[in-house]
């Protein structure tokens, strides 16, 4: 079994490692190397994984996966650079973090190391991830597919080239936080509106869940479906010219870009 080695044990990092286990994979194939010791404790006891040095994280795994923030990731590579991994072994990095460009880690790593920039999201610890995937320079096709497998076991698994990796970093790597503040705003309303703060967060999940089902098994596009849920003069049309009013869409559009160039920005650091 492929043995995985996580650099990193955060927030992302957790949705990994919850979401191979949930998949089926074994604790005994999964490594961890994370900062904080309680936090390095706390994943023992969670996941029953080892937790270690980078190092030897690194020199024992097929995948090494860097899940540090932006700023941690270089300390990270030099770390790697003094280690004992090798191409011909048949090791690749997989790198999470948002912005930071393979070209980063190439130069400081053996010659001709294989490097995957990849960006997930948390829903991966339900099973419900969307992990976009992008070969480095020294990627070939193999390490692409093994990081497609390893990720598919944990929700869906698009290819982009990395000049997408910031703008899929602004849709689906930060996509959740948008809906989850979409779910916050709808509570807030329901509840004024009456509603039980129970029945409210019920009738909203459900909602969600219905809607993103019938967008991903109808033909229909977005505008369709919800032109369907619009009666002549009746709530709905209430509502929507609200949100409309209110600059909903293009609050989204400057929402994306300012997470696209943030993305961009990280990466810029430092280089
Ligand atoms: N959260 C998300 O939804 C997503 C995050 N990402 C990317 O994943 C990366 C991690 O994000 P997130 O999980 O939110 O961040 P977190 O801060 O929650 O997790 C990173 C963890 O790594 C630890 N760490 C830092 N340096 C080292 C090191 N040298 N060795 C071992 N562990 C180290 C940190 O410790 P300390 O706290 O001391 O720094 C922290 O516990 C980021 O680059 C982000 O861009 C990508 C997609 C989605
Ligand atoms: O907020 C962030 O920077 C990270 C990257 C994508 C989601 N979370």
């Amino acid at each position: 079994m492929t043995r995985i080695a996580l650099i990193g044990g955060g927030r992302i990092g957790e949705a990994l490692l919850a979401g191979l286990l949930d998949a089926g994979r074994a604790a005994k194939d999964l490594v961890v190397a994370e900062a904080v010791p309680a936090r390095a404790a706390e994943l023992e006891e969670l996941f029953g994984v080892r937790v270690t040095t980078v190092a030897d994280a690194a020199e024992g795994a097929d995948i090494i996966v860097v899940a540090v923030k932006p700023a941690d990731v270089d300390a990270v590579i030099n770390e790697l650079a003094t280690v004992d991994i090798d191409a011909e072994r048949e090791q690749l990095i997989v790198t999470m973090a948002a912005g930071i460009p393979t070209s980063r880690f190439e130069p400081k790593l053996p010659a001709g190391f294989p490097v995957v920039r990849v960006m997930p999201n948390t829903p991966m610890l339900v099973g419900e991830g969307m992990t976009a995937v992008a070969p480095g320079r020294y990627a070939k096709e193999s390490h692409v597919e093994l990081v497609r497998e390893l990720l598919t076991s944990v929700g869906k698994v698009v290819t982009v080239t990395e000049s997408q990796m910031d703008a899929v970093t602004a849709v689906s790597g930060s996509g959740p936080a948008y809906f989850f503040l979409v779910v916050e705003a709808m509570m807030e309303a329901a509840v004024g509106l009456g509603i039980t703060h129970r029945t409210a967060k019920t009738l909203i999940v459900q909602t969600m869940i219905g809607s993103a089902a019938m967008l991903e098994r109808s033909g229909d596009s977005a505008y369709e479906l919800r032109a369907a849920v619009t009666s002549p003069a009746g709530t709905t049309a209430a509502a929507v010219r609200v949100l409309e009013e209110k600059g909903l869409r293009s609050a989204f559009i400057e929402a994306l870009r300012a997470s696209r160039d943030r993305s961009a920005e990280q990466g810029a650091v430092n280089e």
